[in-house]
């Protein structure tokens, strides 16, 4: 069901961010070039397993949960709101200060009222910073969050809630192994 994402995955390059062992893949970075098959692929994954029942908005974070959210949007007509890193001053606009494995930034939310509901899409969870920091700001405000689902996970990371995820990988400097599939 996932081969094209399977396959891809554990051919990923390598590089160091310091001592974090990155990988780089489509999906992750948007280079070399995103494959519409695979984006389908994904979307597909993704309809099968969310609980999309009477969900408002998706939430994705820039910038490399944008093409999930978009691909997910299309398949399902609900509306997306990005979360970006630039601010806009919109009144009632969130900042959530963001931490990843090799990063530190400001994240800025728009777009969501109390009440909401709403499902978390992003390309993948690492430390779970990111996730974590999206879902306080969520609560904070007052949605409902039906559902979560990153395309990879690299770790065992607690958000504080259930998350779903289409594929669980290992990563060493030597590359990526994929050592389970959710769909
Ligand atoms: O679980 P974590 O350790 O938080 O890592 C996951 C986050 O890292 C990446 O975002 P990044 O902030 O690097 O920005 P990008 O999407 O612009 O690449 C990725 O898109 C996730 O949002
Ligand atoms: N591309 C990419 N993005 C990430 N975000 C968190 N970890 C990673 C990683 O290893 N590769």
């Amino acid at each position: 069901m996932l081969n094209r994402l399977v396959t891809s995955l554990e051919a990923s390059p390598m590089v160091k961010r310091g001592d974090y062992n990155y990988f780089i893949h489509p999906i992750t970075d948007g280079v070399p070039v995103l494959e519409p098959a695979l984006l389908r692929e994904i979307g597909c994954a993704m309809v099968r397993i969310l609980d999309l029942e009477g969900v408002d908005k998706i939430v994705a974070a820039e910038a490399m949960g944008i093409h999930i959210g978009v691909t997910l949007s299309l398949m399902t007509d609900i509306p997306l709101v990005i979360v970006r890193k630039r601010p806009y001053e919109l009144p009632g606009e969130v900042a959530i200060h963001q931490t990843t494995g090799y990063s530190k930034g400001e994240l800025y939310l728009n777009g969501v009222a109390k009440g909401d509901r709403v499902v978390i899409v992003d390309d993948v969870c690492s430390t779970g910073g990111t996730m974590r920091a999206v879902i306080g700001a969520l609560e904070n405000i007052g949605a409902e969050i039906a559902d979560i689902c990153v395309v990879i996970t690299r770790g065992d990371e607690d958000i504080g809630r259930p998350f779903k995820t289409l594929v669980k990988v290992a990563v060493a400097e030597s590359g990526v192994r994929v050592v389970d599939t959710y769909a």
